[in-house]
C-alpha cells in the first residue's frame, strides 16, 4: 500500500530534494508552502506522516501544531528547522512532533526517520507545552544539533542519562538543561562531583549517616539521594567513585532504596539519575576501576559532547554569549571583531567552553576599546592566561617523566615497565573504538595482528571485555 506524505516547506529547492528522495522509496508525496495549504490538504486526504518547515510564509509551522495534533493524533510529525535553538528543539517535541531535524541535515537520516514514522503511525498524541525560553545551551553546529535531539529524546521520561565528554564542553549544563526543562523540573537539582570529595566520604555525602556511624558523625546527616528526592541528582566525574561507593550505588539504582552510613532502614527514592564523566570508563572496566554492571546500568542514554575544536561553528556565538554574560555581571560592554572571532575559531581549546569562556572574560575586562580584536585575543592566547586547568594544559610527556617520578621501579625493569604503562591506553583505546575486533583494532593501531595478539596477553588486556559499543 502506498503511504502518503506531506511536506510543508517554503524553500522550493529544499522540497524538491526531500520529495525526490522520499519518491525513490515509493512514498507519494503532497507539497506545500503555507500553513493554510497545509490545512487544507490535512482535512482533504489522509497522511502517514507530515514533515513540516517551523518557519513558513503565512505563520509558525510549530505554533499551529497544537491544532494539527488534535485532528490527526495519530499522524507523526517531523519538525525540519532553520531556528537551530535548543528552544526550537524542545517546543518542536512539546507539541508532539514525531521527529526533529535541524537544518542543514542529512537527507539520508531524513529519509530513513520519515519511513519509520510510517510505520509506526501510532505516535501518542501530545499536549501543548509551555515555551522555554532563555536557556543558556549555545550549540548552532550540527554536533551539537545532535546533542539537542537526544536532550528532547529524554525529557519527558526518567530514563538514566550519562554524558560524555572532554573537561569544560559543558556537561553540568546539559544535566542541568535534562532537569529544567523535563518532568522533574518543579523538583531539585542537587550536583555531587565525585572528584572534588575525600573518597572516604563520599558514602555518607551521597546516602547521608547516622549519628555515630563513624567518628566525627555527631548528627544525623541527609545524603543527595534524599535531598534531589522528586528531582535530578547529577554525579559528576562518575569515573573518580571509589569501589565501595559504586556498589552501594548500583544497589541504590536496582532498588530504589539507599540505606544511610550506620543505618538500618531501606529510604525509598525517588531521583533521575544523570551522571557525567571525562574518562574513557571502557579501559577502567577492563582494568577492574570501574563496574561494568554499573556502567550499563549508567548508560542507559549516553549523550557525547564534542569537544569544542571539533565545532567550530559554535565558537563565535559562545564567544558573543559569554560577552553578554559579561556585561551583565558587570565588566565593560564589548563587541568581538571579525578577525579575532576567525583567530577563536582556529584555536585548539584544550579546555573546550571553559577556556573560551575564561578568554573572553579576561578579554572583556582587559581590551582597550570596545571592539574586542585579533591582537588583544593573541595576546592572551600567548600568556597562557585563557585559564585552562594547569592539569589539562600538562603535555603527555610531563605526565609521563612526573608518573615515572613517582614510581619505584626495579632496575633493569625501566624501560618495559614504562612502555607497556604507555601500551595499555593505546590498546584499549583501538579496541573500544573497534568494539574489541582484533583485526580492525591492529589496523587503526597500524601493527600486526599476531604483535597485538601476542601484547594484549602479554599485559593481560582482554579484547573481550571491549565487545559492545
Ligand atoms: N553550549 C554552551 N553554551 C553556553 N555555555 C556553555 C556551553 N557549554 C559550556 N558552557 C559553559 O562553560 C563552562 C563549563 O561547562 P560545564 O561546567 O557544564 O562543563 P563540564 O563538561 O561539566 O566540565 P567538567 O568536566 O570540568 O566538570 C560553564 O560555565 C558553562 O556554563
Amino acid at each position: 500500500m502506498s503511504h502518503n506524505v506531506l511536506l510543508v516547506e517554503d524553500d522550493n529547492a529544499i522540497a524538491m530534494v526531500i520529495r525526490a528522495a522520499l519518491e525513490d522509496e515509493g512514498l507519494s508525496v503532497d507539497t506545500c508552502d503555507t500553513v493554510a495549504c497545509r490545512d487544507e490538504s490535512l482535512a482533504e486526504r489522509q497522511y502517514s506522516v507530515m514533515l513540516t518547515d517551523v518557519m513558513l510564509l503565512d505563520g509558525d509551522g510549530i505554533e499551529t501544531l497544537g491544532a494539527v495534533r488534535d485532528n490527526y493524533p495519530d499522524m507523526p510529525v517531523i519538525i525540519l528547522s532553520a531556528q537551530n535553538t535548543l528552544d526550537t528543539a524542545v517546543r518542536a517535541t512539546e507539541r508532539g512532533a514525531f521527529e526533529y531535524f535541524p537544518k542543514p541535515f542529512d537527507l539520508d537520516e531524513l529519509v530513513r526517520a520519515t519511513l519509520q514514522a510510517v510505520q509506526s503511525r501510532s505516535a501518542s498524541a501530545g499536549e501543548d507545552g509551555e515555551t522555554v525560553e532563555g536557556l543558556p545551551l549555545i550549540g548552532r553546529s550540527q554536533p551539537m544539533q545532535e546533542v539537542f535531539r537526544m536532550i528532547t529524546r529524554v525529557l519527558h521520561n526518567d530514563l538514566t542519562v550519562l554524558v560524555l565528554g572532554e573537561s569544560g564542553t559543558g556537561k553540568e549544563l546539559v544535566a542541568e538543561a535534562i532537569h529544567q526543562l523535563g518532568n522533574r523540573k518543579g523538583g531539585p537539582f542537587v550536583a555531587v562531583n565525585t572528584a572534588a570529595i575525600p573518597r572516604e566520604l563520599i558514602e555518607s555525602e551521597l546516602f547521608g549517616h547516622e549519628k555515630g556511624a563513624f567518628t566525627g558523625a555527631t548528627t544525623r546527616s541527609i545524603g543527595k539521594f534524599e535531598q534531589a528526592s522528586g528531582g535530578t541528582l547529577f554525579l559528576d566525574e562518575i569515573g573518580d567513585m571509589p569501589a565501595e561507593a559504586q556498589t552501594r550505588l548500583l544497589r541504590a539504582l536496582q532498588s530504589g532504596r539507599i540505606r544511610r552510613v550506620g543505618g538500618n532502614d531501606e529510604i525509598a527514592v525517588d531521583v533521575r539519575i544523570i551522571s557525567a564523566t571525562n574518562r574513557d570508563l571502557q579501559p577502567m572496566i577492563a582494568r577492574g576501576d570501574f563496574r561494568e554492571d554499573l556502567y550499563y546500568r549508567l548508560n542507559v542514554v549516553p549523550i557525547k559532547l564534542p569537544p569544542l575544536r571539533e565545532r567550530p561553528d559554535d565558537i563565535t556565538p559562545l564567544a558573543r554569549h559569554f560577552l553578554v554574560r559579561a556585561a551583565s555581571e558587570g565588566l565593560p560592554k564589548r563587541t568581538l571583531g571579525a578577525d579575532a572571532a576567525r583567530l577563536l575559531e582556529k584555536q585548539y581549546w584544550r579546555g573546550n567552553v571553559r577556556e573560551l569562556q575564561n578568554l573572553i572574560f579576561r578579554a572583556a575586562l582587559l581590551a582597550r576599546e570596545d571592539v574586542i580584536d585579533a591582537d588583544t585575543v593573541r595576546s592572551l592566547l600567548d600568556s597562557g592566561q585563557a585559564g585552562t586547568d594547569a592539569s589539562e594544559a600538562r603535555d603527555i610527556g610531563e605526565q609521563v617523566a612526573q608518573w615515572l617520578a613517582a614510581q619505584d621501579i626495579a632496575d633493569g625493569e625501566l624501560y618495559h615497565t614504562a612502555l607497556a604503562e604507555l601500551e595499555r591506553p593505546i590498546f584499549a583505546h583501538a579496541l573500544s573504538r573497534t568494539s574489541g575486533n582484533q583485526l580492525k583494532a591492529a589496523q587503526m593501531l597500524g601493527i600486526n595482528r599476531n604483535t597485538l595478539r601476542k601484547r594484549l596477553s602479554e599485559l593481560d588486556i582482554d579484547p573481550e571485555a571491549f565487545a559492545r559499543g
